[in-house]
C-alpha cells in the first residue's frame, strides 16, 4: 500500500536528488548565467539570498539558495504579536518590544514536564475548525530555538485550508512533516509539494508556505529541528545504495503567482511567523509566492517512504533500529543524533532461533513513536493506534507488550514471515531528554472535548503492556550425585 496507491494523483512536477544543487525557472532565461546577482536581473526581478547555514559553514554542509522574485521578502509591515485565539490578526496593543506582549499567542508555554514513565496517547482528535497553523500542538520537546538547540515534536490535526492570502513560516527550525491522514497541498516560495500519508516532507527554516487540504481533514506529526539539518545516514558496510536513496527525494520546481493589478498597494497578504515559539503577524501588498526562479541547496523536499530499501538480518538476532533510519540530524558527537527519523516498514522477518520483535530495553536516547497506519510489530495489543503516539524517554524501560511476547516466543522461526504489511510505524529518536507539554498531559483518554488538553493520555499503558508478564524462571534442579 505505501508508495503505490494514493487517494489523489500527484499533480506537481519535481526535480530529484537529496542535497543536490538544483536550479529551476518558471519563465525561461530568468536565472543569471555565471553570476548570482546581476545589476539588472532578468524580467525586472529582485535577487534575494536565503541562507540555511552560516555563510562560512564548510562547503559540504553549506546550504543556501538564490531567489529571483517580484519583490524582496522585506517589503512587509512590522511583525506584531498576534491576538490570542486569532492568529491572523495582530494585537495592536501588544508591544513587539516586550518579551511576551499582552495578548500574544504563545504556541505553547515553555513549561515542560519531565516524567520517567512510559506514555502513550490515543489518536489525537481531528479539529475541523483549525487550519495548518492553528491545528499544530506541541507534544514534547527539548532545548531552545533561541539557542538553535534541540527540537520540538508536535501533532497537527486540521480540517480547514489556511485562509486565502496567508502564509506561514517558522524561524525556529526545519519542519519534518509526517502525514498520517489526509493530503497536504503545500505551496512554498520555492514551488509546490503534494504530500500524502506514506510520504514525508521537509520545509526548511524560514520558507514561507501555505497549506490547503484537497482531501479533507488531515492529521500527522511534525518534528521541528532547532539545530542543524537532516542528512541521509552514512551507509558504512551496506555500501553505496540502500535505505533512503538520494535520487528518490523530490524538490519542487519554481512556480509563482502573479498578483492582480487592481489589488496593488492593498495590504491584503498576511504573513504569520513563529519566532521563539511565539506567533507574530505582518501584512504585505503582494504574494510571497512570487519566486520566478531559484538555484541552490536550501529548499523543501518530499520523499515517498514506499521507496525505502529496508535492510535487516538474514541470520539471527534483532538488529538495532538504526538500520531503518531515513534521515538523521547529527550532533557534534559522532553517531549521536539530535534527531533520527526511523521507520518500521513492511518487511520479511527471517531471523532463526531468535525472539524476532524488538528486545526489552532501556535507552539513553528518547524514543517518540507514531503510527501512520496498520499495526506495529512490537505492540500486538490494541493500544498503539494510528494517529496516536508513545514516548519512552531517557532510560524508560519498554519493549514488546505481553501479547507480542507470547506470540513471538512461540512462533516457528524456521519459517519467514511477512510483518507489517499494510502498516507503517515511525520513531523520532533524540539524544535529548524530552519534556512533555501541558496540553499533551491534560485529560485522560476518553475525556474528550477539553480546550486545555488533548484528553488522550492512556492511564493504563504500562499495566496493559507489561504488568501481565509472568515469571517464567525455573531454577534448574540440582544435579544429584550418582553414588547415592
Ligand atoms: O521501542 C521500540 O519499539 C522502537 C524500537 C524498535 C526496534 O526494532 C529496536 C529498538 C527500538 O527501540
Ligand atoms: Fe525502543
Amino acid at each position: 500500500m505505501i508508495g503505490t496507491k494514493f487517494e489523489v494523483p500527484d499533480k506537481y512536477r519535481y526535480q530529484n536528488g537529496f542535497g543536490n544543487h538544483h536550479e529551476t525557472e518558471a519563465l525561461p532565461e530568468t536565472l543569471p548565467v555565471g553570476m548570482n546577482s546581476p545589476q539588472k536581473p532578468a524580467h525586472g526581478l529582485y535577487t534575494e539570498k536565503l541562507s540555511g547555514t552560516a555563510f562560512t559553514a564548510p562547503r559540504h554542509e553549506n546550504l543556501q539558495t538564490w531567489l529571483y522574485r517580484i519583490l524582496p521578502s522585506s517589503v512587509h509591515t512590522p511583525f506584531r504579536p498576534c491576538k490570542d485565539g486569532s492568529i491572523y490578526t495582530s494585537d495592536e496593543k501588544g508591544s513587539v518590544h516586550e518579551s511576551v506582549g499582552a495578548g500574544s499567542h504563545q504556541v505553547e508555554s515553555p513549561r515542560w514536564n519531565y516524567l520517567p514513565n512510559q506514555l502513550r496517547w490515543d489518536p489525537f482528535d481531528l479539529d475541523k475548525q483549525a487550519d495548518w497553523v492553528q491545528g499544530t500542538r506541541l507534544i514534547a520537546g527539548a532545548g531552545d530555538p533561541t539557542l538553535k538547540s534541540g527540537l520540538g515534536i508536535s501533532v497537527y490535526a486540521a480540517g480547514c485550508d489556511m485562509p486565502p492570502q496567508t502564509a506561514y513560516f517558522t524561524a525556529d527550525g526545519d519542519l519534518l512533516i509526517v502525514p498520517q491522514q489526509g493530503v497536504l497541498d503545500v505551496q512554498t516560495e520555492l514551488g509546490k509539494l503534494l504530500v500524502r500519508p506514506g510520504e514525508i516532507a521537509v520545509i526548511p527554516r524560514g520558507i514561507r508556505h501555505r497549506v490547503t487540504l484537497p482531501s479533507g481533514p488531515v492529521r500527522g506529526y511534525i518534528l521541528e529541528l532547532y539545530q542543524g539539518h537532516f542528512l541521509l545516514p552514512e551507509l558504512g558496510p551496506i555500501g553505496s545504495n540502500g535505505l533512503a536513496n538520494a535520487r528518490d527525494f523530490q524538490a519542487p520546481v519554481a512556480a509563482f503567482d502573479e498578483e492582480d493589478d487592481r489589488e496593488r498597494n492593498t495590504l491584503n497578504w498576511t504573513i504569520v511567523s513563529k519566532f521563539a515559539n511565539r506567533l507574530f503577524v505582518a501584512r504585505q501588498t503582494y504574494t510571497p509566492f512570487d519566486v520566478v526562479a531559484w538555484h541552490g541547496t536550501y529548499y523543501p523536499y518530499k520523499y515517498d517512504l514506499g521507496r525505502f530499501n529496508t535492510i535487516g538480518t538474514i541470520s539471527h538476532d534483532h538488529p538495532d533500529p538504526s538500520v531503518f533510519t531515513v534521515l538523521t540530524a547529527p550532533s557534534s558527537a559522532h553517531g549521536t543524533a539530535v534527531a533520527d527519523f526511523v521507520i518500521f516498514p513492511p518487511r520479511w522477518a527471517v531471523a532463526g532461533g531468535t525472539f524476532r520483535p524488538p528486545w526489552y530495553h532501556r535507552n539513553t536516547m528518547s524514543e517518540f513513536m507514531g503510527l501512520i497506519t496498520g499495526q506495529y510489530d512490537g505492540k500486538a495489543g490494541t493500544g498503539f493506534r494510528a494517529g496516536g503516539a508513545s514516548l519512552h524517554n531517557v532510560m524508560g524501560a519498554h519493549g514488546p507488550d505481553r501479547a507480542t511476547f507470547e506470540r513471538a516466543s512461540e512462533e516457528d522461526t524456521a519459517v519467514p514471515v511477512r510483518i507489517g504489511d499494510g502498516g507503517l510505524a515511525f520513531m523520532f529518536e533524540t539524544m535529548f531528554m524530552l519534556g512533555v507539554s501541558e496540553w499533551a498531559l491534560r485529560g485522560a483518554a476518553g475525556d474528550d472535548g477539553r480546550a486545555d488538553g488533548c484528553g488522550k493520555l492512556q492511564a493504563g499503558y504500562n499495566s496493559e503492556a507489561w504488568q501481565g508478564l509472568e515469571r517464567r524462571f525455573r531454577r534448574p534442579a540440582p544435579e544429584t550425585s550418582p553414588s547415592g
